[in-house]
């Protein structure tokens, strides 16, 4: 039996989850030892290649957490803020590295992570691609070397099916121009501008989502004042960014302390 570390794939039957598993199986430093769905999917009791439409990989994709993370020495989860803190109190008690990429989780969630990184490392980004997380550090710079006369506006697109806005990234970008600027997104934060909005507010930064087709992400922090504009741009184009820094991120996390930590730490940024 091989001791490199095992990984378990939840949502295993989404965009990035089969994205996950296709990653985790053509790498030589991990081995894929489970997959989660949801009760009821009908992958549950299949095998998790051949759902994918491949060749069998010997892993029955299903839908009781705690039994497969037991096996487990990471968990990466990209699928829905309630099964993420469910998944979070289940990797704790199992020990396990818990990576999440899922977005769109609110303050009490983020209340059942800080309890669950007591027990175990918990690495959470809402992107986590090396691209996103250098305009993280470089947003934060401009901001920092510029004024209130400069507007901070974050603009963001994705495809249709995403249910959440504004998106992760865009919510990590705005804080990294917030915190460049000495201020905090909680106070400078302006989303979904509709009607008679009034003038914008100096110091704010705003926030605008286009859903459509199957835009994979792209984001721009534009920095607009009187006579010039600055925008700093990312766009995905393959999901296999995320999963590749989602899979650095759990070998990256086996010999950490317990506690929460982000795709910066991981990446030394
Ligand atoms: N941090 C990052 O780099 C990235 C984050 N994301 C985020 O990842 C999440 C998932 O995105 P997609 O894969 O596009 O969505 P998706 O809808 O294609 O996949 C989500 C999967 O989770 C499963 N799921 C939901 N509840 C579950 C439960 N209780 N147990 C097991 N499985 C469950 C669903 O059945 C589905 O297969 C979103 O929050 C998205 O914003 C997506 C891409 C990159
Ligand atoms: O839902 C997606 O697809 C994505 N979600 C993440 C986000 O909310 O920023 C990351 C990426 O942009 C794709």
């Amino acid at each position: 039996m091989s001791d490199l570390p095992g990984i378990v794939i939840t949502g295993a039957s989404g965009r990035m989850g089969q994205m996950l598993m296709k990653t985790v199986l053509a790498s030589d430093k991990a081995r894929l030892v489970g997959a989660v769905e949801r009760p009821g999917h009908d992958w549950i009791g299949r095998d998790a290649g051949a759902a994918m439409g491949g060749a069998a990989v010997g892993v029955t994709v299903t839908d009781d957490p705690l039994e497969a993370f037991a096996q487990a020495q990471a968990v990466i989860d990209f699928t829905a803020p309630a099964a993420t803190t469910h998944f979070a109190e289940l990797a704790a008690q199992a020990r396990a590295v818990h990576v999440i990429g899922t977005t769109g989780l609110g303050p009490a969630d983020l209340d059942r992570l800080e309890w669950a990184a007591h027990h175990a490392v918990i690495v959470r980004a809402g992107n986590m691609s090396l691209g996103v997380n250098l305009l993280v550090q470089l947003t934060k710079k401009v901001a920092a070397a510029l004024d209130a006369d400069w507007d901070i506006e974050v603009v963001e697109a994705h495809h249709r099916m995403k249910v959440d806005a504004p998106s992760g990234t865009a919510l990590m970008l705005g804080a990294a121009a917030a915190e460049g600027r000495g201020t905090t997104l909680d106070h400078a934060r302006v989303s979904g501008r509709d009607g008679i909005t009034g003038a914008r507010a100096r110091g704010s930064i705003g926030f605008s989502a286009i859903r459509g087709g199957d835009i994979v992400g792209e984001h721009d922090v534009i920095f607009a004042t009187e006579g010039e504009r600055i925008t700093l741009r990312h766009i995905a184009t393959d999901r296999a960014i995320f999963a590749r820094g989602a899979l650095k991120a759990a070998l990256w996390g086996q010999d950490k302390r317990p506690g929460q930590y982000d795709m910066l730490d991981v990446l030394g940024l």
